[in-house]
C-alpha cells in the first residue's frame, strides 16, 4: 500500500489551550466545612432518560459459530467505523481506561510488549495443551457452578506459571476477575462508510506512518502520530450505497494524533525518542477519538485520542473479517494478544449454568444467560450481540447493588408486614410537600415580595424542600431544572424558611461572577419586602472580597449577625465558622458533583423513615439543632427522576418541570461562516440591535491562535464588530479577566450602556441578563451539544423573543449542529449530544459526582437497565425476603464486592 507522507507541521507555542478557567475549587475545603456532603470536580456528564436503545432481541451465540471464530482470520483491512450510527447503543465498557498518558509506561500499547521468544514458547505450549486437554478436563472435572467463576485462574489448563504470575499481578486473580476485564471498545469491518464530519467520534483502524517527538521550544514539546487509514471513498459511496468499504473505491485518510507537553522536563531529548519510539512505522493501530479537518484534504487532527497498537505490519491476524474486533483496556504489561488467548480459553472452559438469576427473570427483562453475555462481550459475531451482552452485564451491576441494599434493609425491618410494606415504598416512592400557610413568616412574605408569581412547578418544588427541611434529619435534596427555569428564587425560598426560623444559609456557587449575580438578586428581591424589621443580612464573601470587608463578614457569620451568606467556594474556607449553619445551597452547574452522604445502612434508612413520621406528627423539627447542615444541590443536568429514587435511598430529587410564563423558544439558526454566511448574521444582529435588543457573540478563544487559525476570537474580534456595528457599544468578556472588570462589563451589558458582548464560554454558567435577545456562537462545532444549549439558556430568559446562530466553521460540521434547532428540551438534546458524541467521551473519565461509579454501566444512558434491574430485585426479595428461595443469588451476593459503591 502507498501513502505519501504528509509534512507535519511545526507547532508553536500559542494560546490554542487557553481555555477561561472558572475559579479553582478547593474540593477538601469543601468536604470539610459541609461533613454531609462530598464534592468532585468531576467533569462534566450531561445525564438524560435512557431511552430504549436496545433491540429487543435475545440471540443466542452458537458454540460453532465462537469456535470458526477463534480459528478465523482474514486477510487484513483498513477499516473505518462511524460508531454511533452503526452501533446501536453504546459499546464502550471500561471507564477505567484513560487517554495516553505521559510517563505511565504502555498505558496503552502493546508496541513495546510484543511477546519475547519465551513468551511464544509459553504461549505455543498453551495452545496445544488447550487442544488437546480442555474437553478432558472439563467432562472429568465439573465444578458447581457456583464456585466457578471463583475458581483462580491456573485451574486454565495449560496456563504457564509465568503468565498465572503475570496476570496475578495484574490484579486478575479469578475467572470472574478475567472475563470481567471487558473489552472497551470493538473495532468492526462493517459500516465503513460513513462521511467524516467535523467532530464526530469515530474509530479508525490504519498503518502508523510516522512518529515524531519533537522539541518545539525550552519548555514546549509535543508528539504527533500520523496514522494512514484506507476508508470508503464518499463520492463511490454515495453511487454504489448498498456496497461496502471493502467491496467499492478506497481513499487514505491521515490521521494526526497530536499530543503537547509544557514543562522543561518534557523537552529532553531521551523523554521525546522514548515517546516516539512507542510507535513504529508500520504498526497497525486502532485510533479512537474526536476528529476535526485539517487545511490539508484528507488529513485529521485529533487531540484527545486512544490508541491501541494491534500488531506490526505484517501481522494482519486482528482483522477477523465481518466480526467486531475486541480492544482491551491494557492491563499492566500484559501483552494483549495474549491476553485474548487467555480470556478465549476461559470462555470455553465456561459451564452453561453458571447464571444465578432465575430464568424467569431473564426472561421478563429480555436478558442473555451469563454464559451468552460473557461470550457475547468478549466474542461477538456482530456489535448487536455485543451490546445485548453489555446489557445484561450491566443489568448486573444495578441487580446485585440494588438486591444487596434492599436485603440489608430487610434484615433491619423486624415483621413480615413492615418488610412487605418496606418494599411496597420502593415500588411507590412518594413526594411529600408542606402546603404555604405552614411556611415561616419571612418565607411567606419573601414570596408575597416578588415580582412575578411562581410557577406551579416551582411551587411545587419550594414546598417538597421545606417539607424536607422541617424533618430532623439533615435533607440531601437535588434541586433540577432546565437552564433558565428559575431555580435560583425555589434556592432563595428554601434559605428564607431556615432563616425564618432563625437558623443561617450559605449559597455556594461555582464563580465570583455569579455569586455577584445571585447577590445582588438577592438585594433586590429584599428590597421589595415590606417589613424592614424581618429583612436577613445578606453578605457576599468571594476570593476577591477586600480584606477587611471578609473579616467583618466572617465575624458576622460567626455571631449570627448575618444570616445569609452567598459566595464562592471561599465560603467553606477554614477561617469561615458559622453560628448555626443549617442550609447550605450548592449551586453546582456541572462544576461541583453531590455525592451521597455516607455508605447507605439500613439502621440509617430505617430510622429515617420512623423519624420521618414522628416530625410530621408533632412537628419536632427544632430538636435537631446539632445535625449536619441541609444540603440542596441545584443542577441544570438532566437526571431522570425514576433513576435517583432507584439509586438512591436517601437522597431526594425535586424537578421544576416548567418555565417561567411568556417564554418562547429561542428561534435557533445553524450557519455556514463563510463571507456570506458572516454576511447573513451581521444583517441579523443589526436589525435585533436597531430593535433595541442586546447581542452576545460567543468564541472558542479569546487570542487567535496560529495553530487553530480557523477559529475566531474574543479579543481579534472586538475591533472588528466595534467598527461594523458603530454606534452601538461593544464589550469583552472573558475567563482572564480579572473578576471587578468582568463584573463591571456585565453590568454594562445588563444596564444597556452595551449593547453587545464578546464572550467566551464564562458566559454558559449562570449568567442572567433578561433582555439579552440574541446570541451568536462563532465556531460553534467546537462545543458540545449539552454545552450549546446551556449557553444558548442565556437568551430567551425574558419575555422578548430570542435568537440564536450557530455559526459552524465548515458545512460539514452542520448536521451534528442541526438537533439545536429542532429541540430546545435540555433531556432529549443530552441524549443526541452522547450519541453524536460517541464514545470518544466515555472513555477514562469519571462519572458526574452525582453517582457512583460502575465498572461497565454508564448512567446516562442505562437508567431504563438500572429500572428494570430495580424491579427484578423487588420481585426476587418480595417471593423470599431472605432470599433462601434464590441460594445462588444469595451466594452470588456474598461474592461480589461489599456494598460500598455508592457513597463513603
Ligand atoms: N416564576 C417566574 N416568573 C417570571 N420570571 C421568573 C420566574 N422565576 C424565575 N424567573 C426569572 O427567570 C430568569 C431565570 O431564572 P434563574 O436564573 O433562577 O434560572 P436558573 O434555573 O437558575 O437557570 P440557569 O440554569 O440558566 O442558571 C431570572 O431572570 C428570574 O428572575
Amino acid at each position: 500500500m502507498d501513502y505519501n507522507l504528509p509534512n507535519g507541521s511545526g507547532i508553536k507555542k500559542s494560546e490554542m489551550n487557553e481555555k477561561d478557567a472558572l475559579d479553582d475549587i478547593d474540593i477538601s475545603l469543601i468536604c470539610e466545612r459541609f461533613p454531609s456532603i462530598t464534592l468532585g470536580s468531576a467533569s462534566r456528564v450531561d445525564l438524560y432518560d435512557g431511552t430504549t436503545l436496545y433491540p429487543e432481541k435475545t440471540g443466542i451465540l452458537v458454540p460453532e459459530d465462537l469456535e470458526q471464530y477463534f480459528s478465523d482470520s482474514s486477510e487484513g483491512r483498513w477499516v473505518q467505523n462511524t460508531l454511533p450510527e452503526a452501533w446501536p447503543s453504546l459499546y464502550i465498557n471500561d471507564s477505567s481506561v484513560t487517554a495516553p498518558e505521559l510517563g505511565k509506561e504502555d498505558s496503552h500499547t502493546c508496541h513495546s510488549m510484543s511477546p519475547t521468544y519465551e513468551e511464544k514458547l509459553d504461549h505455543q505450549v498453551m495452545e496445544e495443551d488447550s487442544q488437546n486437554n480442555v474437553g478432558q478436563q472439563l467432562q472429568s472435572d465439573l465444578t458447581p457452578r457456583e464456585l466457578f467463576l471463583d475458581k483462580p485462574l491456573n485451574y486454565l489448563p495449560g496456563l504457564s506459571k509465568r503468565h498465572y504470575q503475570q496476570l496475578d499481578d495484574c490484579g486478575l486473580h479469578t475467572l470472574r476477575k478475567l472475563l470481567h476485564h471487558f473489552p472497551r471498545s470493538y473495532a468492526n469491518l462493517r459500516n465503513a462508510h460513513a462521511k467524516i464530519d467535523d467532530g464526530q467520534y469515530l474509530i479508525f483502524v490504519g498503518k502508523v506512518l510516522s512518529s515524531r517527538g519533537v522539541r518545539a521550544n525550552c519548555s514546549f514539546s509535543f508528539l504527533e502520530v500520523i496514522v494512514g487509514c484506507q476508508v470508503a471513498d464518499n463520492e463511490s459511496v454515495s453511487q454504489n450505497v448498498t456496497g461496502n468499504a471493502i467491496g467499492g473505491q478506497e481513499k487514505t485518510i491521515y490521521l494526526h494524533l497530536k499530543k503537547f507537553f509544557r514543562g522543561t522536563r518534557f523537552t529532553f531529548k531521551p523523554f521525546l525518542k522514548r515517546l516516539e519510539e512507542k510507535y513504529q512505522v508500520g504498526d497497525i493501530a486502532c485510533v479512537s477519538g474526536q476528529v476535526r479537518t485539517m487545511r490539508a484534504k484528507d488529513h485529521y487532527e485529533m487531540r484527545e485520542y486512544n490508541i491501541d497498537v494491534l500488531g506490526d505490519g505484517n501481522d494482519f491476524s486482528f482483522c477477523v473479517k465481518e466480526r467486531p474486533y475486541p480492544i482491551y483496556p491494557s492491563k499492566g504489561r500484559l501483552n494483549p494478544t495474549l491476553l485474548r488467548d487467555i480470556i478465549g480459553r476461559a470462555l470455553q472452559a465456561l459451564p452453561t449454568n453458571i447464571d444465578p438469576i432465575p430464568e424467569d427473570i431473564t426472561k421478563q427483562f429480555g436478558l442473555l444467560s451469563l454464559h451468552d453475555a460473557y461470550f457475547a462481550i468478549h466474542k461477538p459475531k456482530d456489535i448487536n450481540e455485543a451490546d445485548l451482552a453489555r446489557k445484561r452485564l450491566i443489568f448486573d451491576e444495578f441487580f446485585y447493588l440494588q438486591l444487596g441494599r434492599l436485603f440489608q434493609m430487610l434484615e433491619g425491618v423486624g415483621t413480615q408486614i413492615e418488610k412487605d410494606g418496606l418494599l411496597d415504598k420502593y415500588r411507590r416512592p412518594q413526594s411529600n410537600t408542606l402546603c404555604t400557610e405552614e411556611w415561616s413568616d419571612l418565607t411567606k412574605k419573601f414570596l408575597e415580595a416578588l415580582p412575578y408569581t411562581l410557577t406551579s412547578s416551582q411551587l411545587h418544588a419550594v414546598s417538597e424542600i421545606i417539607w424536607d427541611l422541617k424533618r430532623p434529619v439533615p435533607m440531601n435534596r437535588l434541586l433540577q431544572g432546565d437552564v433558565g427555569c428559575g431555580k435560583t428564587v425555589v434556592a432563595f425560598l428554601a434559605c428564607m424558611e431556615v432563616i425564618g426560623s432563625g437558623f443561617q444559609a450559605a449559597f455556594m456557587v461555582p464563580t465570583e461572577l455569579l455569586a455577584i449575580q445571585h447577590y445582588e438578586h438577592m438585594l433586590t428581591l429584599l428590597e421589595n419586602l415590606h417589613d424592614a424589621n424581618c429583612k436577613p443580612t445578606v453578605a457576599l464573601l468571594t476570593g476577591s472580597t477586600p480584606l477587611k470587608q471578609s473579616r467583618m463578614v466572617r465575624k458576622g457569620i460567626q455571631d449570627g449577625e448575618i444570616s445569609m451568606v452567598i459566595g464562592t467556594h471561599s465560603l467553606i474556607a477554614d477561617k469561615v465558622e458559622f453560628s448555626a449553619l443549617r442550609i447550605a445551597v450548592v449551586d453546582e452547574q456541572h462544576r461541583f458533583g453531590v455525592i451521597q452522604r455516607g455508605r447507605f445502612n439500613s439502621k440509617l434508612y430505617v430510622s429515617s423513615i420512623s423519624s420521618l413520621e414522628e416530625a410530621v406528627t408533632d412537628g419536632s423539627s427544632k430538636s435537631d439543632v446539632h445535625m449536619a447542615p441541609h444540603v440542596l444541590a441545584m443542577s441544570a443536568t438532566p437526571i431522570p427522576r425514576t433513576l435517583a429514587l432507584a439509586l438512591y435511598g436517601d437522597m431526594s430529587l425535586t424537578q421544576i418541570t416548567d418555565l417561567p410564563p411568556g417564554r418562547t423558544p429561542v428561534e435557533t439558526h445553524t450557519i455556514e461562516g463563510n463571507d456570506k454566511g458572516f454576511e447573513d448574521v451581521y444583517k441579523m444582529m443589526l436589525d435585533e440591535l436597531e430593535d433595541g435588543g442586546k447581542v452576545y457573540l460567543v468564541y472558542p478563544i479569546i487570542e487567535l491562535s496560529e495553530q487553530l487559525p480557523l477559529l475566531r476570537a474574543a479579543s481579534a474580534d472586538l475591533e472588528v464588530i466595534s467598527s461594523r456595528f458603530q454606534g452601538y457599544n461593544c464589550g469583552l468578556l472573558h475567563g482572564k479577566m480579572k473578576s471587578d472588570e468582568k463584573e463591571e462589563t456585565l453590568k454594562k451589558f445588563r444596564t444597556g450602556e452595551l449593547q453587545i458582548l464578546l464572550a467566551t464560554q464564562v458566559i454558559e454558567i449562570g449568567v442572567d441578563v433578561p433582555d439579552a435577545s440574541m446570541m451568536v456562537v462563532m465556531n460553534s462545532e467546537r462545543f458540545g451539544i449539552a454545552q450549546l444549549h446551556q449557553l444558548r439558556g442565556r437568551v430567551g430568559r425574558g419575555t422578548r423573543r430570542s435568537k440564536c446562530i450557530l455559526v459552524a466553521s465548515a458545512a460539514s460540521s452542520l448536521n451534528r449542529l442541526k438537533v439545536l434547532e429542532q429541540s430546545s428540551d435540555g433531556f432529549y438534546l443530552a441524549n443526541m449530544d452522547l450519541i453524536l458524541r460517541g464514545p470518544g467521551d466515555l472513555l477514562g473519565k469519571k462519572q458526574s459526582g452525582h453517582l457512583p461509579e460502575f465498572p461497565i454501566a454508564r448512567l446516562e444512558a442505562d437508567g431504563n437497565i438500572l429500572q428494570d434491574a430495580h424491579l427484578a430485585a423487588l420481585k426476587i426479595l418480595s417471593a423470599s425476603h431472605d432470599l433462601e428461595q434464590f441460594p445462588a443469588l444469595k451466594l452470588e451476593l456474598s461474592m461480589r464486592q461489599p456494598l460500598c459503591l455508592l457513597g463513603d
